[in-house]
C-alpha cells in the first residue's frame, strides 16, 4: 500500500486562552484520505483544537503544516488560499433558516466562484443529491428533520468541493438512526471523493464505525496521551483513562473486554 500523503502536520501545539492553557506539546499527522477523531472528555480541548487547524484561533506556540505550509505563520492570503479548500461543519453553524436548501448551498458558490446563477442552480442540486436530499433543494430548513439539516449543512460544508472538511459533533441530536446514516455518509463521501475528514466527536459507536486515526487529548495532563486507529486502541491501549474512554467507563485496563460499540466496532477493528 502507498504511504499516505500528510493533509495536517500538527507540532510541538501549545493552546491556551490568556495565561489558561488547555493543552500543550500536541504533535501529530492527518493523513489524506483519513477520517480523523479529535477525542476526550468533556472541556479538554477538542474545539479549541479545531479552531486552531481552521484559522479561528492562533497557538500560543506550535506549528500548524498544511503541506508544505506553515499556516499560522503564512500570509493572510496564503491562509485564505488554504481556507478556501476547507470545508468546516460547526455544531451550531446550521443552516440559514430564511433561506431554501438550494439557496444555502448557493451561497459560498455565489461568494467564492464565477459560476453562472443556472450553474449555481445545477450545483446545489448536485450537492444534495451527493447528501441524499434530492428534491428538496425549496425546502426551508424548518421543513426538514434534524438528520436532513445535518446532510443539508454538509452539502453546504461540500459546495466549494473541499479537499479537507471539518465537523464538529455531527451526531449531536441525532436519534441512533440518523446518527448511523450520517456515519454511512461520512465514509461514503470520504471513500468516493477522497475527501480529509476531522471530526471532533465523543460518541462511540461514531468513533470505531468511522475512524481510521485520532488524537486522545487528555484535560488532567493538558496533553495527547494517545492517537492512531481508535479500534485498535481499543485493542492495545494500556492506559486506564484511555480504556475508561473507550470502554464508556467499563475496563481500565485491568482485564480484556469486548468492545461496547458492539458488532461493527469488532467487525471493523483490524
Ligand atoms: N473563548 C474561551 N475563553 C476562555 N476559555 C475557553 C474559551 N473557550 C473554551 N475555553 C476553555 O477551554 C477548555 C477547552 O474547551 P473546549 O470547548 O475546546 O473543550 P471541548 O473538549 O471541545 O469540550 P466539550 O466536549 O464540552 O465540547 C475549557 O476549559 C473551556 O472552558
Amino acid at each position: 500500500m502507498a504511504t499516505p500523503e500528510p493533509s495536517i502536520v500538527v507540532k510541538d501545539l501549545t493552546m491556551a486562552y490568556g495565561s489558561f492553557v488547555v493543552q500543550r506539546d500536541l504533535t501529530f499527522t492527518v493523513n489524506q484520505g483519513d477520517i480523523f477523531i479529535i477525542m476526550g472528555g468533556s472541556g479538554c480541548g477538542k474545539s479549541t483544537l479545531m479552531h486552531h487547524l481552521t484559522g479561528l484561533k492562533e497557538p500560543a506556540t506550535g506549528d500548524v503544516w498544511y503541506g508544505k505550509v506553515n499556516f499560522w505563520k503564512a500570509t493572510v492570503a496564503e491562509r485564505e488560499a488554504i481556507m478556501r479548500k476547507v470545508g468546516v461543519l460547526y455544531q451550531s453553524g446550521a443552516l440559514w433558516s430564511s433561506m431554501t436548501l438550494a439557496e444555502n448551498i448557493a451561497l459560498p458558490l455565489n461568494e467564492y466562484t464565477d459560476l453562472t446563477k443556472s450553474e449555481i442552480q445545477e450545483m446545489a442540486s448536485l450537492k444534495l443529491a451527493l447528501v441524499g436530499l434530492s428534491g428538496f433543494e425549496d425546502y426551508y430548513p424548518s421543513e426538514i428533520s434534524g438528520g436532513m439539516q445535518k446532510r443539508a449543512g454538509l452539502a453546504r460544508a461540500m459546495a466549494l468541493d473541499p479537499k479537507i472538511l471539518f465537523f464538529d459533533e455531527p451526531s449531536a441530536g441525532l436519534d441512533p438512526v440518523s446518527a448511523h446514516l450520517l456515519d454511512e455518509l461520512i465514509l461514503e463521501l470520504r471513500d468516493s471523493l477522497g475527501t480529509t475528514i476531522v471530526v471532533v466527536t465523543h460518541e462511540l459507536a461514531s468513533i470505531f464505525a468511522i475512524g481510521n486515526n485520532s488524537v486522545f487529548l487528555d484535560p488532567e495532563s493538558k496533553t495527547m496521551i494517545a492517537g492512531g486507529d481508535p479500534n485498535m486502541l481499543l485493542k492495545q491501549s494500556r492506559d486506564p483513562k484511555v480504556r475508561r474512554f473507550l470502554t464508556r467507563g467499563l475496563d481500565d485496563g485491568t482485564k480484556p473486554v469486548s468492545s461496547p460499540a458492539g458488532p461493527a466496532a469488532e467487525r471493523d477493528g483490524q
